[in-house]
């Protein structure tokens, strides 16, 4: 058993039905929490459209490769799209962090899958919805997630919306 944060981002495509559609596949694999949707402004240096992201807390019998591939199928089941590293895409699925069956966080430098994910502490459209579901929550090696938004440029927070249920 562990517990596993993933970050959900679309931005090409029908967004919104992309992550509910990925939200409810994972809700079946045992969610805890889930953010609902966030319009956030795209970071990083390509130009490319505003993002719908999402923060998903679940408990499950995999491993952290484990995790990462049903990620890589969620991914492949929203006909991702993406040439460009940072570029637009139909659906990512980012493993966060994992926590283990004895409690402690899972620590990889693997490329392929590197852990707690390395630019999650800088990322508001991350930051913003995991504390909006989990007060408490901890970015293991980074500190509280509360801590580490209120470490942002405000602009950057504010941009961070929640968007309506409709
Ligand atoms: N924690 C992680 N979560 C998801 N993928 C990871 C992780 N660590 C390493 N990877 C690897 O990164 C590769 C590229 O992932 P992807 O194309 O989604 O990167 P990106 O979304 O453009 O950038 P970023 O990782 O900064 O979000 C994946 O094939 C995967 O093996
Ligand atoms: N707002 C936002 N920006 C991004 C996102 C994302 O999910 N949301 N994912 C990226 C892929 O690395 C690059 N930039």
């Amino acid at each position: 058993m562990s517990r596993v944060v993933l970050s959900l981002g679309a931005n090409l495509g029908d967004r919104a039905g992309t992550l509910r559609t990925a939200l409810a596949a994972l809700a079946a694999d045992g969610e805890v929490a889930s953010s609902g949707l966030y319009e956030t402004p795209p970071w990083g240096p390509v130009e490319q459209p505003p993002y719908l992201n999402a923060v998903a807390v679940l408990d499950g019998n995999r491993d952290a490769a484990g995790w990462l591939a049903r990620a890589h199928e969620l991914e492949q089941a929203a006909g991702r799209t993406r040439e460009v590293r940072w570029g637009a895409r139909t659906l990512d699925v980012d493993v966060v962090t994992v926590q283990g069956a004895d409690g402690r966080p899972v620590r990889s430098d693997d490329p392929e899958l590197t852990l707690p994910h390395p630019r999650a502490h800088e990322r508001a459209f991350v930051l913003v919805p995991w504390l909006a579901v989990d007060a408490d929550a901890e970015l293991p090696g980074r500190g509280r997630v509360r801590d580490l938004v209120a470490a942002l440029d405000r602009a950057e927070v504010d941009a961070v919306v929640r968007r309506d249920e409709r």
